[in-house]
């Protein structure tokens, strides 16, 4: 359960004053998530995401996250809206943590996708890049090569706790980025982490998406390159090239990729799944024993790089070359 904060009945009642949200009924904490500490509300009016803020979320960084919501919304994309208090403010502060109320979004994530899914997925990406274009705050991304640096120096003395080996082998996908990483594709807003539990189906349609709290400005085709490593992966570790197929189908169906997107796919593949193989990495070596929140494997996200670093042409991911 990703609760790193808790709260107590009378801070949370003392909170929902500033807002006009009900009488609360009642409250209990999220368990999923791995990022913030959520809780489902349920008041005398609709029922209400409360999010507090952790550690890898900058205070300055939220009014880009809350502000994207609106302006997503406000272009068709169904998504959570930030509640305004009654003095227009979309954060609160709780137990000492930056806080806000968030609509409740119908439906659930799938444990098990398939190809239909992940063309759906890349329907909705695709429309999120159009729908961002012209959302006027800017964002870098913190997760790109200079986070991945930071990560890096801070764990790789215990990388080979996790599997012997892995200190030479990311050292040199490291070295390996710091020469090849695309600076000219096409960029906008991304999702950033737009894996199966911030996707919501009602049914086989696509219901929601969720979780902004990486978005960022950066390459489009980095964000699909995301969604591959998520969504078009099985269980075993073999790719799916008919989901990676459909997901591309998809994507393409409501967004043209350039033939230098499609080129760069290999290594914008290969450097996301190092995005989530070294977040994964310095959380598995530095989360509390006793923390609320179950840790995410960072060898799955090995097993991903390995493949794309064999990959030699991008028809490999199931798209026509
Ligand atoms: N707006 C929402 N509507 C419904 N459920 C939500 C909403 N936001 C979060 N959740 C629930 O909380 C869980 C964790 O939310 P998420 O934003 O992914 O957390 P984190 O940022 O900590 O990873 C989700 O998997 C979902 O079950
Ligand atoms: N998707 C990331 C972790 C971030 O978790 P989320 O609950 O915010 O999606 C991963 O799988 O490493």
């Amino acid at each position: 359960m990703a609760v790193y904060t808790d709260i107590n009945e009378v801070d949370l009642r003392n909170f929902l004053t500033a807002y006009d949200a009900g009488d609360l009924l009642s409250y209990k904490g999220i368990a999923e998530g791995v990022e913030n500490s959520n809780f489902l509300l349920h008041t005398t009016k609709a029922p209400l995401i409360l999010t507090l803020y952790e550690k890898r979320v900058d205070r300055g960084d939220l009014p880009f996250f809350l502000g994207l919501m609106e302006h997503l919304a406000s272009r068709g994309l169904t998504c959570p809206l930030p509640l305004p208090r009654r003095d227009g403010a979309l954060l609160g502060e709780l137990s000492g943590r930056p806080a806000a109320l968030i609509s409740f979004l119908e439906g659930m994530w799938l444990r098990k996708p398939e190809a239909r899914h992940c063309r759906e997925v890349g329907a909705a990406l695709a429309a999120m890049h159009l729908a961002g274009a012209d959302f006027a705050l800017k964002r870098p991304n913190a997760l790109s090569l200079e986070g991945w640096k930071g990560l890096w120096e801070k764990s790789a003395a215990r990388a080979d706790e996790v599997e012997k080996g892995l200190e030479d082998e990311i050292g040199a996908e490291m070295a390996f980025f710091s020469q090849n990483w695309p600076n000219d594709l096409p960029q906008g807003v991304i999702h950033a982490d737009l894996f199966p539990d911030n996707v919501f189906f009602l049914g086989d349609r696509l219901s929601g998406l969720i979780d902004f709290y990486f978005a960022c400005n950066d390459m489009l085709a980095y964000d699909v390159s995301i969604c591959l490593n998520a969504w078009c992966f099985e269980k075993n570790g073999d790719y799916n090239v008919t989901k990676g197929r459909a997901l591309l189908e998809g994507y393409r169906s409501v967004r043209a990729l350039s033939d230098a997107e499609i080129a760069a796919l290999p290594t914008l593949a290969r450097g996301s799944a190092l995005r989530f193989f070294l977040t994964r990495l310095y959380d598995w070596l530095t989360t509390p024993a006793g923390a609320l929140v179950v840790k995410k494997d960072p060898l799955e996200y090995l097993g991903k790089l390995r493949f794309h670093r064999g990959v030699v042409s991008p028809g490999e991911y199931g798209i026509d070359v």
